[in-house]
């Protein structure tokens, strides 16, 4: 939720995901839809859809990396740029993030961009992975998910990084961290993340069986606010909104993202003249390791044996999509440096890793 309002992620250096742009057109503007009377326009990029409500201060972000808006390398950028886009400007306190796509609201992480990927590709979407969650999970914006598909992994978590969510009632849209399942290990800050929603315990629960809850069973959790019938789902979150923004000046109290999202001590986050810091370099300071990720090829055997049991090729055939197969798999992994404190936990930092699978034949 919102920051403190003078507070904005100066650290701008740090997020530069348009260098990773090839071949997408950014900042298109046009008309909004329905004349755009109060002078708000349209904007996006290829894989994005912004419509702005300026009279209101929320826009409506839509993605739309059809057909199930898998988290691809330009679809992460895009996002990233289109919320700084709007975090910049002062019209707007809030966002409502949802799907253009019918029937799946985010497949999660393009599975496409792991597999058979060199290890640069992969550090580098990795990397565009853990922007994006930075920026919303830390955003001064009010953001408010309108879940309106299938909802697994990644994108639970880019559901799971706003303020509120608000699922469509339909069994087919279920939504949770199924990444056990498909052999990748949650990583810490997405392990946080569940807990901070739906608590410990059942966080357990969910993600050691990779569980994905239908509505009822999500709503019962804790893991969406709201299960309403589909046609219902962008007023009910335009409601929810107002009712967040309703709040004077959210942010320049103390309650925000940073007072419940994190446990650091005050030397992160202020320096020593005692101003504020930005808050992407305050999450960086609080959690250091993320800045230590790093890919690393690792032998298959050494993989097994430092991170864990690596997933069977029948689990990975039962589970994953035919296209992804069809390539050689394979990668490596993403794991923390030797050096890195939390280096011992091994559950926290199995970060990504898959079988070294033979080319489907
Ligand atoms: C904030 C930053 C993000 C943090 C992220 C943290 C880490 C997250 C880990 C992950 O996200 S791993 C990805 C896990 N994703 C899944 O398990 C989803 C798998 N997909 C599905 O369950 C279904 O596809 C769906 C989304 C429910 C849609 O079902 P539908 O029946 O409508 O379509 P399909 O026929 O199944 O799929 C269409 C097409 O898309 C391919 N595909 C599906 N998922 C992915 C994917 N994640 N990556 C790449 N490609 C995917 C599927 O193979 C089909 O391809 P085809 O060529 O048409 O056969």
């Amino acid at each position: 939720m919102a920051l403190a309002s003078g507070v904005r992620f100066a650290e701008r250096a740090l997020l530069r995901p348009w260098a990773l742009l090839r071949g997408t057109t950014l900042g298109r503007t046009e008309p909004a839809a329905g004349g755009g009377g109060d002078g708000a326009r349209r904007f996006g990029s290829q894989r994005v859809l912004v419509e702005p409500d300026a009279a209101s201060g929320v826009a409506v972000m839509k993605l739309r990396n059809p057909p199930i808006n898998a988290l691809s390398l330009e679809l992460l950028t895009e996002l990233v740029i289109s919320l700084e886009k709007l975090e910049n400007d002062k019209t707007f306190r809030g966002v409502i993030l949802t799907s253009d796509c019918p029937r799946v609201f985010c497949a999660g992480l393009d599975l496409t961009e792991i597999c058979g990927r060199n290890p640069a590709h992969c550090a580098e979407y990795w990397k565009a992975m853990q922007e994006l969650w930075l920026r919303t999970y830390l955003s001064s914006l009010v953001l408010v998910a309108a879940i309106n598909g299938a909802c697994p992994a990644g994108g639970c978590i880019i559901a799971l990084s706003c303020d509120c969510r608000v699922l469509a009632d339909n069994p087919k849209y279920r939504i949770g961290l199924n990444e056990t399942l498909l052999g990748i290990i949650a990583p810490f800050w997405l392990k946080d993340t569940y807990v901070n929603t739906i608590g410990h315990r059942a966080s357990e629960q969910a993600l050691q069986l990779g569980s994905l809850f239908p509505p009822a069973e999500a709503l019962q959790v804790g893991l969406v606010d709201q299960v309403v019938p589909e046609d219902q789902v962008q007023s009910t979150a335009l409601s929810e909104m107002a009712r967040w923004l309703a709040v004077p000046e959210p942010g320049s109290s103390q309650v925000g993202p940073i007072f419940f999202r994190s446990r650091a001590p005050a030397d992160q986050e202020h320096d020593a003249k005692g101003h504020r810091r930005p808050p992407a370099e305050a999450a960086r300071r609080r959690h250091p390791e993320l800045c230590q990720l790093r890919l690393q090829r690792l032998h298959p055997e050494v993989a097994a044996g430092v991170l864990g049991e690596a997933p069977t090729e029948e689990r990975l055939r039962a589970v994953l999509p035919a296209r992804v197969l069809a390539k050689p798999i394979l990668v490596g992994t993403v794991a923390l440096e030797d050096s890195s404190p939390v280096f011992a936990h091994l559950k926290l930092l199995r970060a990504l890793c898959f079988a070294h699978l033979p080319r489907r034949p």
